[in-house]
């Protein structure tokens, strides 16, 4: 059998449905364990301090967002080969396996929607109830993963959810900062964000189910969903798109400290979320094209979608539409609107 650190997402694929535990160590300073089936922590020897940060990096929580898996992995093998010295305690995330290995965004239903932060604290392992969905099987598995991870007292937890968009997009990189209830905007968060090339924000105004509303909410973490591009199966990415991002990635799990450009300098462009728009009838309908880009803007009073009894229109001039789908399950949300914003 190959080093499963080496190509840990094969693994994963692989043995998903049979998982036993793997531990080792890297060299005498970082120890690494796995003990659910794609999710992997490491953890340097040294003692937690205000120093030390908790950084996790979750990826395929959509199974068929390719490019973000693929760092993920690049970045795991670089750890093993002692290639990136590894600071902090770090957990990778393969969110949902079985989605990829059929090349899907989801199984059942959608993963992303499933992360409950008010649900009980769960840092043990609870039996899962196996009658629920494949998703709500793993969403249960990870809010798990993460409670054991977030544990230390001191030091920054971090939490990034790679994902890549169906459509393509006028502004190609862009962050979801999840809603922070009236807490203050991170601007070293943004700076690094902006250094990875990820230079449009949203801002979130209210609660969600998403993964990265949990690890904030529950947990204080800084955290984001991260748009690195458009979807593209695996091994059709073309990478050279993430060299910012992954040289940022390697800088935060192998440094203490580094620098980042200063706020001014970072070219961010920041919207806030105006309307949330969900689907809640069967003829819900789009009123644009199927492939017009993320960040089209609409002119105050225009149409934007309907559904029977309902119309959804434009508020602001130049109001912008992000993450249209139509297909998504009654109940969930099948669009944004964002207007630009001042931070
Ligand atoms: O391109 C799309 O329509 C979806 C891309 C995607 O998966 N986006 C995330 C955003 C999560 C968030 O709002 O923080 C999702 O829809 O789950
Ligand atoms: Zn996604």
């Amino acid at each position: 059998m190959t080093t499963p650190l080496n190509d840990f997402l094969s693994f994963s694929l692989e043995h998903y449905t049979n998982w036993h535990e793997i531990s080792g160590n890297i060299g005498t300073s970082i120890r690494y364990n796995s003990d659910v089936p794609g999710v992997l922590t490491f953890m340097p020897n040294n003692t937690p301090s205000a120093h030390t940060k908790q950084i996790i990096l979750s990826c395929g929580v959509h199974g068929n967002e390719t490019a973000p898996i693929e760092i993920c992995n690049a970045l795991i093998k670089q750890i093993y080969n002692q290639e990136i010295d590894c600071k902090h305690k770090v957990m990778f995330i393969f969110g949902n396996l079985p989605a990829m290995k059929i090349a899907k965004r989801f199984v059942d239903e959608n993963l992303n929607r499933l992360f409950d932060p008010n649900a009980e604290n769960s840092c043990s392992h609870q039996q899962i109830d196996e009658a629920y969905s494949i998703e709500k099987v793993r969403a249960e598995e990870l809010m798990q993963q993460v409670a054991c991870f977030f544990t230390d007292a001191e030091g920054d937890r971090i939490h990034y959810d790679l994902h890549t968009a169906i459509r393509p997009s006028k502004n190609e990189k862009f962050a979801v900062y999840p809603y922070l209830h009236g807490k203050t905007y991170c601007k070293e968060q943004l700076q690094f964000m902006s250094d990875c090339g990820v230079n449009t924000i949203l801002l979130s105004q209210s609660p969600t189910t998403t993964f990265s509303y949990f690890s904030s909410r529950k947990y204080g973490a800084h955290s984001f969903t991260v748009e690195l591009g458009k979807v593209y199966p695996f091994g059709k990415n073309d990478m050279s798109k993430f060299t910012d991002m992954n040289l940022m990635l390697k800088q935060l799990i192998g440094m203490y400290e580094f620098s980042t450009s200063c706020f001014e300098d970072c070219p961010l462009e920041v919207f806030t979320v105006n309307q949330v728009i969900n689907k809640t009838k069967d003829d819900f309908t789009l009123h644009f094209d199927d492939d017009l880009a993320n960040f089209s803007s609409f002119q105050r009073g225009q149409l934007l979608a309907s559904e029977q009894g309902k119309e959804f229109r434009a508020e602001y001039e130049d109001e912008a539409i992000v993450f249209p789908n139509a297909n998504v399950a009654l109940g969930q949300r099948a669009l944004l609107t964002v207007v630009p914003y001042a931070l």
